[in-house]
């Protein structure tokens, strides 16, 4: 049964971010994910968690540039020292609030460079930094983004993940398998879980309706359908990952992003969010 981590980078806008963790715990959610929690003391992030009985399923390595331009360093020539840095940052947040996976972004092709010569720095990197997260027990997960969100970003296919992971040939290193950007890029989902998710290699999943990536039951996804093939595969290959909720809120304005979730109230989901006792 789908285990749902509420991504606190998307959700809950209507609130500080440091709220956030309080607002998910309220609504039921028993895991949090969100995109960078390097602008906060990870001690203060550690008491959050604890405070509000949430696990933290899934943060990002540092992406370079904080404005927002760059969209990870992994496969940037001439950065690799950066990178190494970030990992280590990253590595130190995990310990802090025992994390197991990190998601470690590409980075945009460089006009003039070849994807050649891009993939061999890529590899390169990956197979540093899968060394350096074994040494302390956690998976560095890698996602297919699509080009029409971010122009340019380097890895787009589920096919391409997997084949840079046969490539680097580190057991913790897995794919981010983001069905929202697997619809965008070539769509087939749930005929790519059924390929995917036995391979061992899926090391978490997220969701959000296409292509307005708002709640799941708005948009072209039938998630109903593609939680129960999720349970269905999970149950015979024994996956038992977690699927962030990456999508931003239609009701923030309006009644908030508890108001959206009657998505996930309304399914029959294992630890359903309903409301804990006092809400
Ligand atoms: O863009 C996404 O879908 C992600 O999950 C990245 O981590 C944030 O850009
Ligand atoms: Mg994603």
């Amino acid at each position: 049964m789908p285990r749902f981590a509420a991504n606190l980078s998307m959700l809950y806008p209507e609130l500080d971010f440091l709220d956030r963790f309080e607002a998910a715990a309220r609504d039921g959610f028993r895991a949090v994910e969100y995109l960078f929690p390097y602008a906060y003391p990870a001690l203060e992030l550690a008491a959050r968690l604890r405070a509000n009985g949430l696990q933290q399923v899934l943060f990002n390595a540092p992406p370079g540039n904080p404005d927002g331009s760059e969209r990870g360093l992994a496969s940037l020539p001439g950065r690799e020292a950066e990178f190494r840095a970030g990992i280590a940052r990253a590595l130190d947040y995990a310990q802090a609030l025992d994390c197991p996976r990190i998601h470690v972004m590409a980075g945009l092709v460089a006009h003039g460079s070849t994807r050649d010569a891009v993939q061999a720095i890529y590899v390169q990197n990956l197979r540093w930094a899968a060394a350096e997260a074994a040494k302390s027990g956690r998976d560095l997960l890698l996602e297919p983004i699509n080009t029409r969100d971010v122009p340019r970003f380097f890895l787009n296919r589920q096919d391409h993940a997997h084949a840079v992971i046969e490539l680097v040939g580190a057991p913790n290193l897995k794919v981010q398998m983001d069905l929202y950007h697997c619809q965008i890029v070539e769509g087939d989902v749930a005929t790519k879980i059924r390929k995917y998710l036995p391979s061992g290699r899926v090391g978490h999943l997220q969701i959000a309706g296409v292509p307005e990536r708002h709640e799941p039951d708005v948009g072209e996804l039938n998630h109903a359908y593609l939680f129960a093939v999720i349970d269905e595969v999970a149950a015979q290959c024994g996956w038992d990952g977690w699927i962030g909720c990456e999508y931003r809120p239609r009701q923030a304005a309006a009644g908030g992003t508890s108001a959206g979730l009657d998505w996930l109230r309304s399914g029959n989901f294992q630890d359903p969010p309903a409301r804990r006792p006092g809400a």
